[in-house]
């Protein structure tokens, strides 16, 4: 079983049942849902792009003089200035799992013998873009704390660091005092896509964000707009 809840996926073709993700009650909405389809309606999409992104996050406890954190969450910072996951762009025959190690291979120097081969169980959900014909398939990968510093070590060594990525980073999921700092303010970066959108639900799933706590999150995240610049 998974941190995803789901087990038991051995092949692209098991994922043909695989229901919609539940969805945060602040992203219930058309716009969101809209762009969401079941693995099963996104594969007969033949004619659409696919791409596959990967959501790596490792559980771990941490108390700091900004906020308390339960978890290591990675993104990284792409060429062209916005957060996104690692992934990319499948090619035309290739198996979506292949596609995507390869793209982590290049972007993060992953290497499924040390940082966990990652698997359909990991699948987490489609979306499409229809005016560029893309599909994009989220993962959510579990990781031990080990593999998971391990990967972020690696990374500086991977071929396309400095060139298409220009660094992980560890999401800060806590809310500082203030109500501003933390991932309110991270939230107020510019995200690539759905990438931002991604990161809510995948948090939702694994359990690190309530409902009420996604409400909160978003209000602060919008105050923050209006307030005067004071981290
Ligand atoms: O994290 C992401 N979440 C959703 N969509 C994403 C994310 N990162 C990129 N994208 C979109 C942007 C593009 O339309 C495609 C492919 O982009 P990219 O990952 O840059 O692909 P290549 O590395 O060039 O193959 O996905």
């Amino acid at each position: 079983m998974t941190a995803n809840g789901r087990s038991g996926y051995s092949c692209m073709d098991d994922l043909k049942s695989h229901p919609l993700p539940s969805i945060p009650r602040s992203l219930n909405v058309r716009s969101v849902k809209r762009e969401m389809k079941t693995f099963a309606e996104a594969s007969a999409l033949s004619f659409y792009k696919p791409a596959a992104h990967v959501c790596f996050w490792a559980p771990c406890y941490k108390n700091t003089m900004f906020g308390t954190y339960n978890a290591a969450v990675m993104m990284h910072l792409r060429f062209d200035g916005t957060f996104g996951f690692p992934g990319g762009l499948i090619n035309r025959g290739e198996d979506i799992l292949d596609g995507l190690t390869r793209e982590l291979k290049e972007e993060l120097a992953y290497n499924p013998a040390v940082h966990k081969p990652i698997t359909y169980d990991d699948y987490h959900s489609s979306r499409i873009v229809e005016d560029k014909l893309l599909v994009l398939h989220l993962f959510v990968v579990e990781l031990s704390m080990d593999q998971f510093v391990s990967l972020e070590k690696n990374a500086t060594s991977a071929e396309e660091y400095g060139v298409e990525v220009f660094g992980t980073v560890r999401v800060p999921l806590y809310t500082m005092n203030n109500k501003y700092g933390g991932l309110p303010a991270f939230l107020n970066n510019r995200f690539i896509g759905c990438a931002k959108q991604e990161l809510i639900m995948a948090l939702f799933s694994i359990g690190i964000l309530t409902d009420d706590q996604i409400d909160e999150l978003i209000d602060n995240a919008n105050n923050m707009k209006l307030a005067p610049n004071r981290m």
